[in-house]
């Protein structure tokens, strides 16, 4: 260790003794304050605040900071050492913050600062506060440990230039079955998104691997603590594609100090809206029709029912259709409870039309009828005697009960049929996912949306694969285009259903309201993971930004043709030499469920420990994996054997193109492409430079 870096190290490990210490204390004595369930509201409120801060030092006993930056104001001679950290800790004597929460204006600098001589600045409450940056240092503490010091800026030194050392040593680390936070190494790029002001819808199209998920997830925890009077960890939403694919990022937020956000898939949260008056069609099917290949390949163009059911037409034709049927709603004829007693179909339609103009259409229908009631109640009042009225009374309640039977009662599935008319064809009341947002949109057209049902933020992820008319439906259910949407065409494999570009979700937002980011840099996998995947894309001539890898090297790609007879040996020994290599996660990935329940059963009678992971699948266990192309999207592995890349299972098309795409870039460290024949045109041209061939 040279002595600049022995010093550097000798401080930190000084600084890092007494903030521990600091934190230990405070986190005594509130561990022994008695905990307040009493009635009293101020001290309710203490409570709270206690528990809050009891949590955030709880985070930051484990990794009180991990970063620190030399910050000299301009106006001012003193040149302070910020430590950031996950949590922000209070110095109880000092009143200073001992440490800075990574989401406080200041730390900004943390991020956007790449280095230079010149003047760096951040926004505060205050209006933009400049200065000059001393030193920027990460750290790495596990267990209270210090364990790592790395310079990646010294004004003082002849280096000025920040380079990726630490980032570096973030990605060749090895994932376990987990999405992990990146508040330590957040790039700029990704900072300015994370930073984003809450009432903006934005779109994030990036690349693979270029930390779209993370980011979202990060924007969450920083949205709820700068606006942490105006919304609720329970009022905002992720949408992600699978209950897995939740699991797997289910460890970031609470990382972050984040609880109680809500995650579901669109499908889960819709049935829940429509309280499980229809149920889904096993997706299993469906997936398996759409990815099939051969002969048994769909054809995939505007009019499959994914794309013509998730356009904004079919949603106009929708609400066309529910503003007739409201207008038809009140049926022609009087009520007339008894001879000569009748209340005008005119004035019961003046309630409707006019009256209760501003609810929303079954809670019209339902004062009508309160209305209705009273009406009658009025006229039975003059009724001569008791007796009579009991005889009026009995005549008018059934004649009430007719003339109810004369409006329309519908659920939005019966109503929806009635739209589709002949191209209704469900049976048992199960519908397709791209049947869901439909009926949502009835539900909301028949009851409203309450404001206190709305969320305050709303993530989509894998957005590609969303439908326009899903998205506009959740901007209904969303305050102020509050919106994270993120995605990448490239990866788009359900063409069946999802975008071809993200102009289709543009034209959603009012202009002023949107914000659109590309991500290109790709944070995952090797330059050599990268250069392979994207000569796959530039194959189809695809007209996206191709990924720009970090500058990260590794094993090179390999590509093997492995006959059938003896498969099983020849994976068990790639395998091995991926587990010599330090390769935890292993996942092989296959083009069809079928492929996999194969290779599963071949492996497994081999004697190698594998995880099968098919849709109905809700937890991602890590160690080795077999899955389908189609449930590997947004999941990383250390390394990835590609399956049966033959030309039988991947043509010259560019529905096939992406799927490889997707296969190749869940790779962290090494990629392995097998094929049992011929091997598929899409990756027959890659240039020999790219992929070492094993024999
Ligand atoms: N700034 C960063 N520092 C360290 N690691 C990062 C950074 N940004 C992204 N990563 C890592 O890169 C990997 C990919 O991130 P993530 O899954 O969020 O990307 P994505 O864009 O959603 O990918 P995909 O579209 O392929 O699903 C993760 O392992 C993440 O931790």
């Amino acid at each position: 260790m040279d002595t600049q870096i022995q010093s550097a190290y000798q401080e930190e490990l000084s600084k890092l003794e007494q903030v521990n210490a600091i934190i230990d204390e405070q986190l005594e004595i509130l561990q022994k304050f008695p905990r307040y369930h009493g009635p009293d509201v101020t001290e309710q409120l203490l409570e709270s605040h206690r528990e809050v801060t009891r949590q955030s030092l709880a985070i930051a006993t484990v990794e009180p900071y991990f970063g620190r930056l030399d910050f000299q104001e301009s106006g001012t001679d003193q040149i302070k050492p910020l430590y950031i950290g996950k949590t922000g800790v209070q110095h109880d004597v000092a009143g200073e913050p001992l440490v800075i929460d990574w989401r406080a204006p200041i730390a900004s600098l943390f991020y956007s600062f790449t280095g230079g001589d010149d003047l760096a600045s951040y926004d505060s409450p205050e209006g933009l506060i400049e200065g000059l940056v001393y030193l920027k240092r990460n750290m790495v503490i596990r267990k209270t440990i210090l364990q790592r010091v790395v310079d990646t800026y010294n004004r003082a030194s002849d280096n000025l230039a920040v380079t990726d050392e630490f980032l570096l040593y973030r990605l060749g680390e090895n994932k376990d079955n987990r999405l992990r936070d990146i508040v330590s190494t957040i790039q700029a790029e990704q900072d300015q998104i994370i930073r984003s002001a809450k009432n903006t819808a934005l779109i994030i199209q990036g690349v693979a691997g270029s930390g779209k998920t993370t980011v979202a997830l990060h924007r969450l925890a920083f949205l709820l603590y700068q606006y942490r009077e105006n919304i609720k960890a329970e009022r905002m939403i992720i949408f992600a594609p699978n209950s897995m694919f939740l699991d797997y990022i289910s460890g970031v937020l609470p990382e972050l100090g984040v609880g109680n956000i809500q995650q579901t898939t669109f499908a889960d949260w819709a049935l829940q809206q429509l309280e499980h008056e229809v149920s889904l069609k096993d997706s299993t099917d469906a997936l398996e029709y759409w990815f099939a290949v051969g002969p048994k390949r769909p054809q995939i163009d505007d009019l499959a029912p994914g794309r013509a059911k998730g356009s904004i037409q079919f949603k106009n034709k929708l609400h066309a259709y529910l503003v007739k049927y409201e207008e038809q709603f009140v049926p022609s004829g009087n009520y007339e409870a008894w001879s000569g007693c009748v209340l005008q179909e005119t004035m019961i339609r003046d309630w409707f039309s006019t009256e209760y103009k501003h609810y929303p259409l079954m809670k019209r229908y339902d004062r009508v009828v309160a209305r209705i009631k009273r009406w009658l109640e009025m006229q039975l009042d003059r009724a001569p005697s008791a007796n009579m009225r009991k005889e009026l009374k009995k005549s008018a309640s059934a004649k009430l009960r007719a003339y109810l039977k004369k409006w329309p009662v519908h659920t939005p599935f019966t109503l929806y049929k009635e739209f589709l008319g002949d191209a209704a064809t469900f049976k048992k009341k199960q519908v397709d996912v791209e049947d869901l947002a439909p009926l949502v949109y009835i539900l909301a057209y028949f009851n409203g949306i309450e404001s206190s049902d709305k969320f305050d933020h709303t993530v989509i992820d894998e957005a590609q694969d969303f439908s326009p008319f899903q998205v506009a439906l959740l901007g209904q259910y969303t305050s102020n285009q509050s919106f994270t949407i993120l995605g990448d065409l490239s990866q788009g494999i359900h063409a069946y259903q999802g975008i071809h570009h993200w102009d289709e979700f543009r034209v959603l937002f009012p202009e002023e309201q949107f914000g659109y980011y590309e991500l290109t840099r790709s944070y995952r996998s090797t330059m050599e993971i990268i250069h392979y995947a994207n000569a796959i894309l530039a194959s189809i001539g695809s007209s996206t930004t191709l990924a720009v890898p970090v500058f990260r090297s590794g094993e090179p790609v390999k590509v093997a043709q492995i006959a059938a007879v003896d498969r099983a040996s020849k994976l068990l020994q790639i395998v091995d030499q991926l587990r010599t290599r330090d390769n935890d996660t292993i996942a092989f990935i296959a083009r069809t469920a079928k492929e996999c329940l194969t290779l599963h059963a071949e492996l497994s009678k081999a004697g190698l420990e594998v995880s099968l992971i098919l849709p109905k699948n809700k937890q991602y266990a890590g160690g080795i994996s077999i899955l389908p192309i189609y449930m590997a999207k947004g999941l990383e592995f250390d390394a990835v054997i590609l399956m049966n890349v033959d030309q039988a299972n991947y043509e010259q098309h560019t529905n096939d193109a992406k799927l490889l795409y997707v296969g190749c870039t869940r790779a962290l460290h090494e990629l392995i492409v097998i094929h049992q024949d011929t091997p598929s045109p899409l990756i027959d041209q890659i240039p020999r430079e790219l992929y070492q061939q094993l024999s």
